[in-house]
């Protein structure tokens, strides 16, 4: 299989860091920074300790050493006890780093999780997200799984840079102190003395690795990004199967969602041929320069040993701190997959913030408090690209009237109800109502949470104060009252009950609140005619003073009300 690697759109490096801050910077000032703080200094104390005690392994690998080659068995086993305490304490040290690290890890993502989902909830930024920012893809999947992957990502690379740091700065004295200094006079016939040689070599050997590992690895942060935006597309491809399983089902759709749902599959699986082929070149490199790591230091010692200027011992010891601080600087060679998967996290974060930020200071025409009834001047509505739907509106409602918005398909009923409901920015002109007694607005599909039937009903204020019988008693009404036994059922009831049969329950939710403007977007649309009429009946007799706002096609509803908007067709 055969993919030219994509070109795939990224922010700029230099723009990481700022975003990163952006993103991090709130949770480390928040009311849980003090805990936060607190862990992250354990953390940081245990990971010091641990490469202090990494010094002391060193130490104890040359005496160990030295003992064999004297043939010193009581300073052998004193260094193998000594050996065993270091060890102990390491194991102990090494699991409460990592225990503390993940606390401080699901706190900051907990955080960040429910600082992002509050915000895009907030204002209704997720419908507006809708309307203005096309470029943001799977809001879920930046709050699901982002969030815990930036956290995760953003500690093992912080903590990881700061062993890295330490760990060379206490290893590279050693190094030096072992190098003693070398003569290498084979170098042009010149008598060169080098101090610290087996440092450079090491710093030379790392770097070249790191250099060369950035350079056959630079397209994996694209590759990266596109691979997690293209399973998020797949994933979002049988939601919605799953979503409209019904509707699929009677159209006998299967065969027609293969073709969609294999062709985001192959991408999954191409942009995956892709990133495996340039990981295969990485991981080669890596494991070789690993490999070469391991004897080098002990190819670069040999002369001296044989030459009897230095023992066993001293040999293990440059081993040893040759690997750590090796390991300290090929820390950026094997992160260099990781860092790639970070800036990818970050840019989608930042993004997805981004788009958050501009959803915030969108401007959402607001209906006015008025003291009373509903009143409209000059009001205009227009589609997202400026086509005009509705042209400098003026009416007044009294408390009782019921106004019936007529007009073909597509000529802006439901967005003119949209925009007085204060969710639709493209409108202008003054609207308002009054506040008081509450305000309820029923669409042609009613959402249905998920949870008991009688959270269904008392949507979305959870503790409406009504008792059992009273809900009971409109179940009846409406005509729902083969349901009445099934008021604690928890279900998926946006599955189980039919079209006509949620409408009811959404007319339920209105004579329980009892609002004082009511807005009715074909919500009656799906039950019989009779039916209909016995739910405007009920509206009347419950709420006599409230204004009701209803769209609808069936001539019949212009019965159940006294004022009428007829909406011009659209011009061709
Ligand atoms: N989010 C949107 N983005 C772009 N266009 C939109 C959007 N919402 C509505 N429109 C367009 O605005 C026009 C009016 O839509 P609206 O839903 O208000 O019509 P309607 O009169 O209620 O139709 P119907 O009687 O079929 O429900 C349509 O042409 C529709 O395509």
């Amino acid at each position: 299989m055969t993919q030219q690697a994509q070109v795939v759109q990224t922010t700029p490096m230099r723009e990481l860091l700022p975003h990163f801050w952006e993103l991090a910077r709130p949770f480390w000032r928040s009311e849980e920074k003090w805990k936060a703080w607190g862990l992250l200094s354990v953390v940081i104390g245990l990971s010091l300790f641990l490469v202090w005690l990494n010094v002391q392994f060193n130490d104890v690998y040359k005496v160990m050493y030295d003992a064999m080659q004297a043939y010193d068995g009581k300073k052998f086993w004193e260094s193998i006890t000594r050996f065993s305490i270091l060890a102990a304490i390491n194991i102990v040290s090494f699991v409460h780093m990592v225990y503390f690290r993940q606390m401080l890890e699901i706190k900051w993502r907990r955080w960040l999780t429910q600082e992002l989902t509050w915000r895009w909830l907030r204002g209704q930024n997720y419908y507006r997200m809708q309307l203005t920012d096309k470029s943001t893809d799977n809001p879920d999947q930046r709050i699901a799984e982002d969030c815990g992957q930036f956290v995760q990502l953003t500690l093992k690379l912080g903590l990881g840079l700061l062993t890295s740091v330490v760990t060379f700065c206490a290893f590279a004295p050693i190094l030096w102190r072992l190098s003693g200094g070398a003569n290498f006079g084979f170098l042009f016939g010149m008598n060169l003395h080098v101090p610290g040689y087996l440092l450079w070599i090491a710093i030379v050997y790392a770097l070249f690795g790191s250099v060369l590992a950035a350079w056959v690895g630079h397209k994996l942060v694209g590759l990266n990004f596109l691979q997690q935006k293209r399973e998020a597309d797949f994933r979002y491809s049988l939601i919605r199967v799953r979503d409209n399983a019904e509707s699929i089902a009677l159209y006998g759709g299967e065969e027609y969602e293969k073709a969609p749902l294999r062709n985001r599959f192959g991408m999954v699986v191409d942009n995956f041929w892709t990133i495996m082929r340039f990981e295969k070149r990485v991981n080669a490199f890596s494991s070789f320069w690993a490999q070469l790591a391991i004897i080098f230091p002990l190819v670069i010692s040999a002369p001296r040993f044989f030459a009897k200027q230095i023992s066993l011992g001293d040999v293990m010891q440059i081993s040893s701190a040759f690997g750590k601080v090796y390991d300290s600087l090929e820390f950026f060679i094997d992160s260099f997959k990781v860092l790639a998967v970070w800036k990818a996290v970050i840019d989608r974060l930042a993004t997805f913030n981004r788009s958050l930020a501009a959803a915030e200071q969108l401007q959402v025409p607001q209906p006015e408090v008025i003291p009373h009834g509903l009143a409209l001047t000059e009001m205009s509505v227009s589609q997202p690209d400026g086509y005009p739907l509705v042209r400098e509106l003026s009416l007044q409602l009294q408390p009782g009237e019921r106004l019936l918005v007529r007009g073909p398909s597509g000529t802006g009923k439901s967005t003119l109800l949209r925009a007085l409901a204060g969710i639709w920015p493209y409108c202008s002109g003054m609207f308002g109502y009054s506040r008081t007694g509450g305000v309820l607005f029923l669409s042609q599909r009613p959402y249905l949470p998920l949870g008991s039937l009688r959270d269904a009903l008392r949507y979305p204020q959870a503790t409406l104060p009504v008792s059992d019988d009273e809900l009971l008693e409109m179940l009846r009404a409406v005509g729902l009252s083969h349901l009445a036994h099934r008021l604690s059922d928890e279900e998926n009831w946006s599955q189980i009950l039919s079209g006509g049969e949620q409408q009811r329950v959404a007319v339920v939710r209105a004579l329980l609140v009892k609002p004082a403007l009511l807005v009715l977007d074909e919500a009656t649309s799906a039950v019989d005619e009779p039916a209909e009429r016995r739910m405007y009946q009920l509206l009347l007799e419950h709420m006599p003073q409230s204004i009701v706002i209803s769209v609808g096609h069936r001539s019949t509803l212009a019965e159940h009300h006294n004022r009428f908007l007829d909406l011009q067709p659209r011009s061709a």
